[in-house]
């Protein structure tokens, strides 16, 4: 019905546009010189009244609508007067319309083609009418059967994909009432709301609020594990969520439902952005909050020996209306014992695991508190919002800087050989960063220096694309520090405009872009320091972070004409960095000799920026920066706020200076000579600094089991 509907409602509207509508998809669908072709063909085919032969001047060439035809009549006909010597047309109104409407299509298009001269004979005026009235007419028709066949397969299209997800909605309601029968005694089970590889997460409403408005309900997330996740991976996120949860920007869990071997959590709801449609326009206060608030996050969860391993935008929940965050999903997460060494698994029949149980089950008396309804999150919004108007703020959008210079640049018109070049060039920059020796084995491109005793298991658990080198190199005793590289990478992103920045489809592509970015020697030493032999074939220099952010995010700056004309030689070809395969006054070599184009005042992140990326991208494990170590760095500090008015380097000075005097001083970067030094000692495993939880640092979030069912776990 939809469709029909649909499909007579586009017939009507192509009927009414036709005049206007058939030639302007004329433009699209037939070239300027097909349809002059057509022209050409009536002219020559139909014997005529004659015109003498004339030179035509240039005109724009486009067929034009009909109507707009018929208004320029008069024009027209001046000109065509003009060109007949003057002398006037003796015929009635209409056919004088008609006769200088197509004397101005045969006009423009020898304007068209200057220089040709008008055939000695022009046919008679009624022919090239009713021969061109019934051009357009099957024209038209043609335009009118595409469009519809066109509609009809989109429309069907999106039929299919409505059905297809109502179809997995459906389902995935279905199977969550089906399993957990006690589900639908508590909650209005209402849509899906995503689906992960090892769940299925659904929105709740208690039906016990049926009679309040739908948007002062509490919502609920449930997430229905699929029933072939492993027991031990379920018990493990659910310790975490109820032991960590709650606070912090962590989620908690308001109750576990278990119904044989199917298990629901509800967790309170949180309305989010997708981070794919946010990254690229969030301001710096908004980075900078992001950032803070994964760290805050990471601090708290890093407190208990915990280490997430699962860090990355999808399991990040973050309103940018409201502000609020969330860190999700801790079905990989892991508990690191006091020597360094991850502990496997739960075992599901140790103490931990009753202990864990029992604390639940005396939680069962609590009622569940949260659950934030739709009327909370817009009063919370309209709150935050009046806070900062109170305070003078402008909602935290900090402006970018010469935004105007950009945009002109960005307004500038390119031809189709420019836009060409400026994507090869990106390409190449791209290429240079996936590179991977195709002699390479990726199952054997990392070996252990320690052949005496056999090594214990390294985990690889995480997301292609988040794995710091450690887990690539396969290196046993991994730390928090995992977690610390995957908020690089996602600050990566922000900085770069490029989301996801690695996506290599193996560990040792993966390796390779950390190298290609990171230089070998960097890479490297780390291996060495982890008693790892990498299998290098070649050299590879590293880059520079911030070059390469700012050249991916501001590319129209990069690689506007304006600088590659300054930039071309004599021979009209450009110096090229062989490094780094980019134009040399563009090159983003970290060690460069170049003259470079300096892009200074243009970026909207402060230096600042660029070293927390850099130590939370510390290749190597032991110097990577901690979240509480990161949260004490200046970036997130007020003092490097952009003062629009001002030069940026000018202000960078006076804040760097300002920095210097009052900032608390962060761990010092080891410089070259320092590290090699190091590299010469034995390695020392990652000392564990913090103590395991202990009773008052555990704030469990108010929880409650449902039913008698949880203690069958
Ligand atoms: N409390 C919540 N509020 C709103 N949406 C949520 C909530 N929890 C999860 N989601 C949504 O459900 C999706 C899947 O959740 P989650 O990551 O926990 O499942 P998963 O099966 O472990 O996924 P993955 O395989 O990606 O790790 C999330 O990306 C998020 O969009």
């Amino acid at each position: 019905m939809l469709t029909r509907f649909l499909i007579n409602k586009m017939d009507r509207k192509t009927q009414q546009q036709q005049p206007q509508q058939s030639h302007k998809q004329l433009t699209h669908r037939y070239s300027t010189r097909m349809v002059a072709q057509e022209v050409t063909a009536t002219i020559t085919t139909t014997p005529a009244a004659a015109t003498g032969g004339s030179t035509a001047t240039v005109g724009n060439g486009s067929p034009r609508g009909k109507k707009n035809v018929m208004t320029d009549t008069k024009s027209t006909t001046n000109r065509f007067n003009r060109r007949q010597g003057g002398a006037a047309l003796n015929r009635d109104d209409g056919e004088k319309d008609l006769v200088d409407n197509n004397m101005g299509m045969i006009y423009r298009y020898y304007d068209n083609h200057s220089g040709m001269a008008l055939p000695s004979a022009l046919p008679s005026h009624q022919a090239i009418i009713s021969q061109s009235v019934s051009r357009v007419q099957e024209l038209t028709d043609k335009m009118t059967r595409t469009a519809r066949r066109n509609a009809i397969k989109e429309l069907s299209s999106i039929h299919l994909r409505t059905l297809h997800a109502n179809d997995k909605n459906k389902e995935a309601l279905r199977e969550l009432q089906e399993t957990i029968p006690e589900i639908s005694k508590i909650f209005d089970v209402q849509f899906r709301i995503g689906s992960g590889t090892f769940s299925t997460v659904l929105l709740g409403t208690l039906q016990r609020e049926r009679s309040l408005p739908e948007t002062q309900r509490r919502r609920y997330a449930i997430k229905h594990h699929n029933p072939t996740s492993h027991p031990e991976r379920i018990l493990r996120e659910l310790e975490c969520m109820f032991r960590i949860g709650g606070v912090n920007n962590v989620i908690g869990i308001n109750c576990c439902i278990r119904y044989n071997e199917n298990v629901a959590f509800v967790m309170p709801y949180m309305t989010h952005d997708r981070f794919h449609d946010i990254y690229r326009n969030m301001s710096l206060q908004e980075v900078k909050d992001y950032i803070r608030n994964l760290l805050i996050a990471l601090r708290h969860v890093h407190k208990f020996n915990v280490i997430h391993r699962d860090v990355k935008p999808s399991n990040i929940l973050y309103n940018r209306r409201t502000g609020k965050f969330l860190l999700c999903d801790f079905g990989l997460a892991q508990r690191i014992a006091e020597d360094g060494t991850v502990i496997q698994s739960s075992d599901l029949s140790s103490a931990a695991a009753a202990a864990l149980l029992r604390d639940m089950e005396a939680a069962r008396h609590l009622l569940m508190q949260n659950g934030f309804s739709a009327q909370d999150e817009a009063d919370e919004y309209l709150a935050k919002a009046s806070r900062e108007r109170a305070l003078g703020g402008g909602g935290g959008v900090d402006h970018d800087i010469n935004v105007e210079q950009r945009k002109a640049l960005a307004q500038t018109h390119l031809t189709k050989k420019e836009l060409a070049a400026q994507k090869a060039d990106t390409l190449r920059l791209v290429n240079r960063l996936r590179f991977m020796n195709s002699t390479v084995d990726p199952n054997n491109y990392v070996v252990s220096t320690k052949t005496q005793r056999k090594e214990t298991h390294a985990s690889r658990a995480g997301t292609p694309g988040y794995r710091p080198p450690e887990v690539l190199m396969r290196y046993p005793y991994q730390t928090t520090g995992v977690d610390i590289w995957a908020v690089g990478v996602i600050m990566l992103s922000f900085l770069s405009s490029l989301h996801p920045f690695f996506k290599a489809p193996n560990d040792c592509a993966a390796l390779s872009e950390i190298i290609n970015l990171f230089g070998d020697i960097q890479v490297r030493k780390t291996a060495f320091m982890l008693d790892r032999l990498l299998l290098l074939t070649q050299k590879v220099a590293a880059l520079d972070l911030r070059r390469v952010c700012m050249r991916f995010r501001l590319a129209d700056f990069f690689l506007s004409p304006d600088n590659q004309r300054r930039h071309r030689r004599a021979d009209g070809s450009t110096e090229m960095c062989r490094n780094c395969d980019q134009p040399t006054y563009n090159c983003v070599c970290k060690n460069t000799n170049h003259d470079m184009e300096q892009y200074e005042g243009l970026d909207m992140f402060p230096l600042q920026a660029y070293d927390l990326l850099a130590r939370l991208l510390e290749v190597d494990p032991t110097k990577r920066i901690t979240a509480d170590e990161a949260l004490k760095h200046p970036f997130f500090s007020d003092h490097h706020r952009i003062t629009s008015g001002i030069p940026l380097q000018q202000q960078q000075q006076q804040k760097h200076h300002q920095s210097n005097q009052s900032l608390p001083a962060i761990r010092q970067r080891e410089t070259l000579t320092m590290a090699a030094s190091r590299t010469l000692k034995p390695y020392t495993p990652y000392a564990v600094t913090a103590a395991p939880p202990t009773s008052d640092a555990v704030k469990p979030n108010v929880v409650q089991q449902a039913g008698p069912t949880t203690n069958r776990m």
